[in-house]
């Protein structure tokens, strides 16, 4: 890979990696023909794509059973990838508990005033499942909804000549109420609208490709979603105590995800960026996806940079907004008192991306291509709606009167106005 200078990079430069979209406008239009047609054939149409983009003729598209079945063979066989599922999950659960908002009500001097917290009745998670299997995402997507105490979570996940045991055995562990196979844009089609067979939930959460990330892009308004969470994204902002081939290790690690990946390493640092460039070209070489490697490095949003200094390296941290920070840095925790914009921020030597990505017990779903600004990612908020709540005695209500009826004759509402007065007379 070649190093960049952030101070040389032209306009255009720029805003290929601050504007990035991941290739999800370049299959807009055809994710709204997916979409449209999903809403108005339902599983006629579900079929057919199944066959058209996964290759797979879909017998039963509710594959619930599936899921409780693939579960049990694994705890008879004593597998051992089921103690990693339940180690994470565990960790997912222990994370996601600590957020559960507590409903309140206080005293505001007559007023009293309070906020209820409950959950959605029906939602959707999407589990990605195309170039790799993600029961990771199962445990990131379900979790938080059962935790928040969801009645109806399903799931839609790609469909396979085998369906992948370990993603159906996370699914179920997780505590998913029904199971679907359908991938891509018509999964979110699918679960926003709903099908004869898959029951239209109200929000749509969950990661994808470029498919899925514009499906959901299309659908909401008509139904919630979380937010837009893409092809994966590591932003590593490192200073001279960085290890150049932890750095690769994490870059290389997040480009495997997709074709349309965006990895970066900024610093000001010249040793360290070339060592870090020679290194990724090493270790991708090393990968078996290296393909898709090559790929995600190629984008136009990846780059080894140079900045500098490292108040003008957090400057892009900051644009660039990544789903994952990672700052290895003598002082870390100075740097990132300076950024406001990250998804998820891994702080140290220690702390890869990966270890994020299956098993701290933070949530891998985040936001892509600069969501970072404006959200945070997966969380129990996100499967919660609130309502306030006031009750006002005689008196409070008397010293509010005034304030409400001249505010309400301010703005012509003459009938607010009489609303508080005629519990006067
Ligand atoms: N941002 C996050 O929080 C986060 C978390 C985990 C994973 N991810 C991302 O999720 C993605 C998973 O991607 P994946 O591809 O492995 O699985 P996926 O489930 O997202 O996509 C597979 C589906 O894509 C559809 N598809 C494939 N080719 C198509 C075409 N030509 N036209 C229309 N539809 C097509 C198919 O319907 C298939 O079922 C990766 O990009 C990964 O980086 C993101
Ligand atoms: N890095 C992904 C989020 O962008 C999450 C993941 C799942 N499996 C491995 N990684
Ligand atoms: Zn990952």
């Amino acid at each position: 890979m070649d190093v960049r200078t952030v101070a040389d990079l032209s306009p255009a430069e720029r805003r290929a990696f601050f504007e990035r979209d991941a290739g999800v406008e370049g299959v807009r239009e055809d994710v709204r023909e997916i979409v449209e047609r999903v809403r108005a054939e339902g599983d006629v149409a579900v079929r057919e794509f199944a066959e058209e983009f996964d290759g797979v003729a879909v017998g039963n598209v509710d594959i619930t059973d599936d899921a409780a079945r693939a579960h049990e063979e694994l705890a008879d066989a004593d597998d051992p990838v089921l103690d990693a599922v339940e180690a994470a999950a565990a960790n997912v659960r222990e994370f996601h508990e600590r957020q559960r908002p507590e409903d309140w009500r206080d005293d505001f001097g007559g007023r009293e005033l309070g906020r209820r917290f409950r959950p959605l009745d029906r939602v959707g998670v999407y589990v990605p499942g195309g170039a790799a299997s993600y029961p990771s995402s199962a445990l990131m997507g379900v979790i938080p909804a059962v935790v928040a105490g969801v009645d109806h979570v399903a799931v839609a996940t790609p469909p396979a000549e085998e369906l992948d045991p370990v993603t159906l055995a996370a699914i179920h562990e997780a505590g998913a109420d029904a199971v679907y196979q359908v991938g891509g844009a018509q999964a979110v089609g699918a679960l926003a609208y709903g099908t004869e067979t898959v029951t239209r939930v109200q929000k749509v959460v969950g990661p994808g490709n470029k498919w899925v990330t514009a499906a959901k892009s299309i659908v909401q308004g008509d139904v919630g979603i979380d937010f837009l969470a893409g092809p994966s994204e590591v932003l590593v902002l490192a200073d001279e105590t960085a290890d150049p081939d932890l750095v690769a290790a994490d870059l290389v690690a997040q480009a495997e995800h997709d074709p349309n990946a965006s990895v970066v390493a900024v610093t000001a640092d010249a040793d360290l960026a070339d060592a870090v460039a020679d290194a990724v070209d090493a270790q991708a070489g090393e990968r078996e996806r290296e393909e898709t490697i090559r790929a995600a490095l190629d984008n136009e949003a990846s780059g080894v940079l140079r900045a500098r200094s490292m108040p003008e390296a957090v400057l892009f941290a900051e644009e660039y907004a990544a789903e994952h920070l990672s700052i290895v840095a003598e002082d870390d925790e100075a740097l990132l008192d300076r950024i406001t914009n990250a998804g998820s921020v891994f702080l140290g030597p220690y702390s890869p991306v990966a270890a994020g990505d299956y098993a701290t017990g933070t949530n891998h779903v985040l936001p892509t291509n600069g969501g970072a600004k404006r959200y945070g990612g997966l969380s129990v908020d996100t499967f919660l709606r609130s309502s306030t709540v006031q009750r006002l005695d005689r008196d409070a209500l008397d010293d509010l009167s005034e304030t409400v009826t001249s505010l309400a004759e301010a703005e012509g509402l003459e009938g607010h106005a009489e609303s508080v007065r005629k519990r006067f007379e």
